[in-house]
């Protein structure tokens, strides 16, 4: 093998850019040739590709967003779009690629993989924590830190008024950034798709915290919850309970972007380092996951079928100490 290319697909995560450098400068060390691959799939397709040397990743370890850029792109879910890609690939002489994104970018890499042979390893890059085979993927721990921060804002207004607040939190259909976010938050209740939400259980919990004279009342809601999205809740709470103000605020976007955190950056310096490892001793459909502190490889078809159960420990520890 004497050329690779790396690339970020998908939703960006901070920590991505930390993953291209990790890749850059690992195979660069071991004799490869590097191109990075602009804007995930739809820049494959296109053959948006450049050389990548120690030099073009400097000062991008602490940058949130991806610099090469990313995407969904419909076309690549053909199988002539695919075949476009792999030509582009090919007249670079790229033989191995890896692929920083999530479950859906895993999926077309498998696609490459069993239509042109391209070798592929994938590094978890998404806000969401949705992939099985991983403790940790790369953005999370940053999403969960930009959100606790803006909740403990709301926290100094939602008590100076005394209101009952929902915040919805990302996720897509899962509940990891909401439930880490609900215990460092110190939330009265998280609302995750994983486990039913029982509207009825809330108010009671809302109107024993009314008794209690609690100042103020933060619920975290998934945005993916089984009841809907904070707006749709907090409308079926006030329907039987309105002795508090209620507010909703979505936070949406912020949560994907930021500099990323220390754990982010090492997660994705480590996963990215494996990743190219994982290439030279002919690993191929393999994501690189962390178990225990330690890189380990998972199958694609494991990653990206379904993702880790919530631990209940800590669904019940919010309750606890609410
Ligand atoms: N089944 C599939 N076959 C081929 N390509 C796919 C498939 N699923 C996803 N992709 C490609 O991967 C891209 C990223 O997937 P997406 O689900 O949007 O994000 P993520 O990788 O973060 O889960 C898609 O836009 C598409 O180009
Ligand atoms: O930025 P978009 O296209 O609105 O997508 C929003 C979705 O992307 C995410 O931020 C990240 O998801 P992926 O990493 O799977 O792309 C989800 O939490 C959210 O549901
Ligand atoms: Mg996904």
């Amino acid at each position: 093998m004497k050329k690779i290319a790396v690339m970020t697909s998908g939703g960006d995560a901070p920590g991505m850019n930390a993953g291209i450098r990790a890749v850059t400068r690992t195979a660069l060390q071991k004799g490869l040739e590097v191109v990075g691959i602009y804007r995930g799939y739809q820049g494959m397709i296109e053959g948006d590709f450049i050389p990548l040397d120690r030099f073009r990743v400097s000062n991008i370890i602490q940058r949130g967003g991806t610099f090469l850029k990313t995407a969904r792109s419909e076309e690549f879910r053909t199988v002539e779009g695919r075949a476009k890609a792999a030509a582009h690939l090919k007249k670079e002489g790229i033989e191995a690629l890896v692929v920083i994104g999530g479950d859906g970018s895993f999926r077309g890499a498998a696609a490459l993989h069993a239509e042109h042979g391209i070798q592929v390893v994938g590094c978890p890059g998404t806000i969401d924590n949705d992939l099985y085979g991983t403790d940790y993927t790369i953005g999370y721990d940053t999403a969960v830190n930009t959100a606790v921060q803006a909740i403990d804002q709301i926290r100094d207004t939602a008590d100076s008024h005394n209101r009952l607040f929902f915040v919805e939190v990302m996720g897509r259909d899962a509940g990891f950034i909401a439930l880490r976010t609900g215990l460092a938050s110190g939330a009265e209740s998280v609302l995750v798709p994983e486990t039913t939400t029982y509207i009825d259980e809330l108010i009671t919990k809302l109107e024993e915290g009314r008794k209690l004279k609690k100042a103020s009342a933060i619920i975290i809601v998934a945005e993916g919850d089984d009841e809907g999205g904070a707006l749709d809740i907090a409308k079926k709470v006030n329907e039987k309970f309105d002795a508090w103000e209620t507010k909703v605020t979505v936070l949406g976007h912020i949560q994907r972007g930021g500099s990323p955190t220390a754990f982010d950056r090492i997660l994705a310096s480590r996963m990215g380092n494996s990743a190219v490892e994982a290439l030279l001793k002919g690993s191929t459909n393999v994501m690189i996951g962390q178990r225990n502190n330690e890189m380990v490889e998972v199958p694609f078809t494991q990653a990206s079928k379904h993702h880790e159960t919530l631990n209940p420990h800590l669904l019940e520890l919010v309750e606890i100490l609410s």
